[in-house]
């Protein structure tokens, strides 16, 4: 008999809320037409799926999944897969639309993307993880492909996902096509730089950023939410800029060092026992604490809505740097702004993992790799220039960095959508 897996409560039902409310202000500030505004508020496909997985123990179970494809306009589709017991189709909607903007945010040719399965793989066996990941690729494969669509890691998917899709893929098409992945190990055509890539494309930004505003960072306070790949590097370029991270948080808790916590030490740990718990180089502090430790750079790098009404007033650092996607809502986001504090939007900061996702897929379609200095040089570059436009629309418009980002974005999505002619 099948057993059908059982759905937690969302923890981020108004992710999508939350990226329409973004969206709709922009789209009004910059004069856009209600009917465009409408037509970049609607993913352009969404597959929802559901498909058997044969489990260890010889029973069937049933998990749910999504590939959402929210606009092609610019490119291809180019987004993560997340497997995470709280997906929903309106969470994949948003992240895909973030996708959108953000390829357009740092200018690279490709439109938004995001897929997710609702599934806890910490208590699946890495055979069973194997056998889900081989059937969603399957499920899925009637969208995805290197021209088409191209997914990548984003939560709880990591490079050997990446390349049993690849591999899935690959047997169907009956050739390796390993452009239809990125994200990939190197051995099948990942890319150098590309793991790190999310972590160090932030830190660039914010070295940047601080570096055009006089912003002296060595000796400032860091304070880092979620250690995997997106916080865990940029805690790691963090702390070799000379910050001290003073705080670090993942699922398991969070722990406080005013000195500054050893992150090498804590990156050791992690990767031997998949979290921060046991570390025992700081002191317990719950979330909540975290999130309001004073500091002068605040990374949220786990999930969305994390800075909320509720919380944004607590908050006491002086700039935000969203590593994760949709970790402010725009009420957190109005308390910000009146409070002063700079926030280097998702769209802005986070996007280092999909420029050097595209340089991987450029390197896969061409068949010639890059060292990792070049991918590097090529990154920072990006990063830096993206990170210029913004500002340089933030101060001509006066308003937030965030709504400077989603002015560039939506314009170059608009033009595109013009230019071909389907919008009038
Ligand atoms: N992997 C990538 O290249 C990119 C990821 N992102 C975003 O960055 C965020 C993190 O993604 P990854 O680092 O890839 O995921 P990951 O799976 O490598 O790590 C997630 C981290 O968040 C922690 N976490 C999970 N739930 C939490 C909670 N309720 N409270 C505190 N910590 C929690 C986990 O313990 C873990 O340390 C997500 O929002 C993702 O969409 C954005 C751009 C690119
Ligand atoms: O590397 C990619 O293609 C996408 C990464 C991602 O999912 C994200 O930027 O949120």
């Amino acid at each position: 008999m099948a057993v059908t897996e059982v759905r937690p409560k969302p923890a981020s039902e108004d992710a999508l809320s939350v990226a329409l409310t973004q969206l709709r202000a922009a789209g009004r500030e910059l004069g856009l037409a209600d009917d465009l505004i409408e037509y970049l508020s609607r993913p352009q496909r969404v597959l929802s799926v559901n498909f058997p997985v044969k489990m260890d123990d010889g029973r069937l179970r049933m998990f749910a999944g999504y590939r959402v494809q929210h606009n092609f306009a610019r490119g291809p589709a180019k987004g993560g897969i997340r497997f995470h017991p709280s997906v929903t189709m309106d969470e994949v909607i948003a992240l895909a639309m973030w996708m959108t903007w953000k390829c357009a945010v740092v200018d690279i040719p490709y439109g938004g993307a995001k897929g997710g399965v609702v599934v806890d793989t910490k208590a699946l066996s890495l055979s069973e993880l194997e056998r889900l990941t081989r059937r969603f690729a399957t499920e899925i494969s009637l969208l995805i492909g290197p021209e088409k669509d191209i997914p990548a890691p984003d939560m709880y998917t990591n490079p050997q996902i990446m390349a049993w899709i690849m591999d899935t893929y690959s047997m169907h098409q009956g050739y390796s096509i390993p452009a239809v992945v990125t994200g990939k190990p190197l051995e099948i055509g990942g890319s150098l730089g590309r793991s790190a890539a999310t972590g160090r494309g932030a830190v660039d930004v914010l070295d940047e950023y601080a570096r055009t505003k006089g912003i002296r960072l060595q000796g400032a306070a860091a304070v880092v939410q979620g250690f995997g790949n997106v916080g865990g590097a940029a805690a790691r370029f963090l702390h070799d800029l000379g910050l001290k991270v003073i705080g670090v948080g993942d699922i398991t808790g969070a722990l406080y060092h005013e000195q500054g916590l050893d992150i090498p030490a804590m990156l050791e740990h992690r990767d031997r026992y998949g979290s921060i718990e046991g570390y025992e180089g700081g002191e317990p502090i719950s979330n909540e604490e975290l999130l309001a430790l004073p500091c002068d750079v605040l990374v949220p790098a786990a999930l969305e809505n994390q800075l909320t009404g509720a919380n944004a007033d607590d908050v006491k650092a002086k700039i935000i740097l969203e590593g994760a996607n949709g970790p402010t809502t725009p009420e957190a986001d109005e308390i910000f702004r009146d409070k002063g504090i700079v926030v280097l939007p998702d769209i802005l900061a986070n996007a280092g993992g999909v420029t050097v996702s595209y340089f991987e897929w450029v390197q896969g379609l061409e068949r010639f790799l890059w060292d990792e200095e070049e991918v590097n040089r090529r990154l920072r570059q990006k990063m830096t220039r993206a990170l210029h436009e913004v500002m340089e629309v933030a101060e001509r418009e006066d308003v937030t960095y965030r709504q400077a980002a989603y002015y560039l974005a939506l314009g170059r999505v608009a033009d595109a959508v013009r230019i071909r002619g389907i919008y009038p």
